[in-house]
């Protein structure tokens, strides 16, 4: 199925990102935006050409980029004005946007619902990137009634993106990110909501450690609400047994702190069950979990070390998997974590030390 013009409706981080990816690729891409000032930002970032200045023109697809609760109602509207062929959304929830396009009427054979398994947790297409789906999961729901010529748009769409699709019904994928992406949300924002009211010294102690447990918590409050209320039960589900967890460790502290040495045997479990749900999770590029070696080097703050230091690994052959900075507060250097497979971290790290960089 090619796709040559695709209409992109709702501008912001999701939208922009298709659209950029789009581009890459050579697609034509159309914008709008109910607020036509994210419209305006998408094109001046390259993302394409505004819908209206192109006089509304046919799309072979549109995608529908917008809060969950929008969706049913912009996909009748779009198919109301005949605005593409076939028509896709990228929300976060899947059956009750689903359940509403078809209490309204809408044509369910030229529409294939789809969500993307990437996100950041800043919103509007200033914070849009063209890589955003590369390697990442992409459900996609199609429903008896669909077109197969739609489903077939909506792969085409997540092939172009550098995404893996995902076929699964409009229930279970809800049941599904409930699981992986809607509690952990919820989890988030309670650990972050601790630090709200935390002394200066707590926070001038924070590590990597909280960082990573929290970045998600400082997404769009509105936004998020919109999903969470889109698979309520599900979520609660995931919630209610995340809850008895946290009570039994709860439980099993107080009764440590009274004196009862046998609590720890709980507090393991907890522990040791969380390293097998952890090391479930597939690795970047879908395929299973990679255990990367981790390089260590001492960074100074100042512009370009970084790249220097990337400019090693390249002189070396070495492909840095993945990489995480760890600033130390008030001081004027950090330490710079390159993961890499483990067969490399030998040849690097002598390459660092040769060239004078510190590997702790
Ligand atoms: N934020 C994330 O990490 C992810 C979000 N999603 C889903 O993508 C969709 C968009 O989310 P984001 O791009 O993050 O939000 P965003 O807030 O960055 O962008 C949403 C855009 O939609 C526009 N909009 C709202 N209602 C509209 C309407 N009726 N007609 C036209 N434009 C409208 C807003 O003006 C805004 O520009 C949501 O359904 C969300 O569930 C999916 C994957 C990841
Ligand atoms: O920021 C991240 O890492 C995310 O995973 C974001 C995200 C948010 C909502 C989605 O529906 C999908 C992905």
């Amino acid at each position: 199925m090619d796709l040559r013009t695709v209409l992109v409706v709702g501008t912001g981080l999701i939208g922009t990102s298709a659209a950029l990816a789009l581009r890459k690729r050579g697609v034509r891409v159309l914008l709008a935006d109910r607020d036509q000032g994210a419209a305006r930002l998408a094109r001046e970032l390259g993302a394409g050409e505004e819908w209206e200045a192109s006089g509304h023109e046919r799309a072979d697809l549109a995608i529908i980029a917008v809060p969950p609760a929008h969706v049913a109602t912009e996909l009748l509207a779009l198919q109301r004005h005949d605005a593409a062929r076939f028509y896709t959304d990228v929300a976060s929830v899947k059956a009750e946007p689903l359940h509403r396009a078809a209490q309204l009427g809408c044509d369910l054979a030229t529409y294939v619902a789809s969500h993307p398994l990437a996100g950041r947790e800043k919103s509007g297409p200033g914070a849009a990137r063209n890589d955003l789906f590369l390697g990442r999961p992409w459900a996609l729901c199609p429903t008896d009634e669909a077109e197969p010529e739609a489903r077939a748009a909506v792969l085409r769409l997540i092939e172009l993106c550098g995404a893996n699709p995902v076929e699964v019904s409009a229930t279970d994928h809800d049941r599904a990110v409930a699981v992986v992406s809607h509690a952990p949300h919820v989890a988030a924002s309670a650990v972050a909501a601790r630090l709200a009211d935390a002394t200066d010294v707590a926070l001038g102690l924070a590590g990597q450690g909280v960082r990573d447990v929290t970045r998600i918590a400082g997404s769009d409050p509105s936004l998020w609400l919109g999903i969470l209320s889109g698979n309520a039960s599900p979520v609660a589900e995931v919630l209610e047994a995340v809850a008895t967890d946290l009570a039994d460790a709860a439980s099993a502290l107080r009764a440590l702190a009274d004196g009862d040495g046998t609590a720890t045997s709980e507090i393991t479990q907890l522990l040791k069950r969380g390293v097998v749900g952890h090391d479930r999770i597939p690795g970047k590029h879908g395929g299973p979990a990679s255990s990367y070696a981790v390089v260590q080097v001492v960074i100074g703050d100042r512009p370009g070390q970084l790249a220097r230091l990337f400019q090693v690994c390249d002189e070396v052959g070495v492909n840095v998997e993945d990489v995480r900075l760890e600033h130390a507060p008030g001081l004027p250097l950090g330490i710079a974590e390159l993961f890499v497979q483990p067969d490399a971290a030998a040849t690097l790290t002598e390459a660092l030390h040769q060239r004078g960089w510190q590997v702790p």
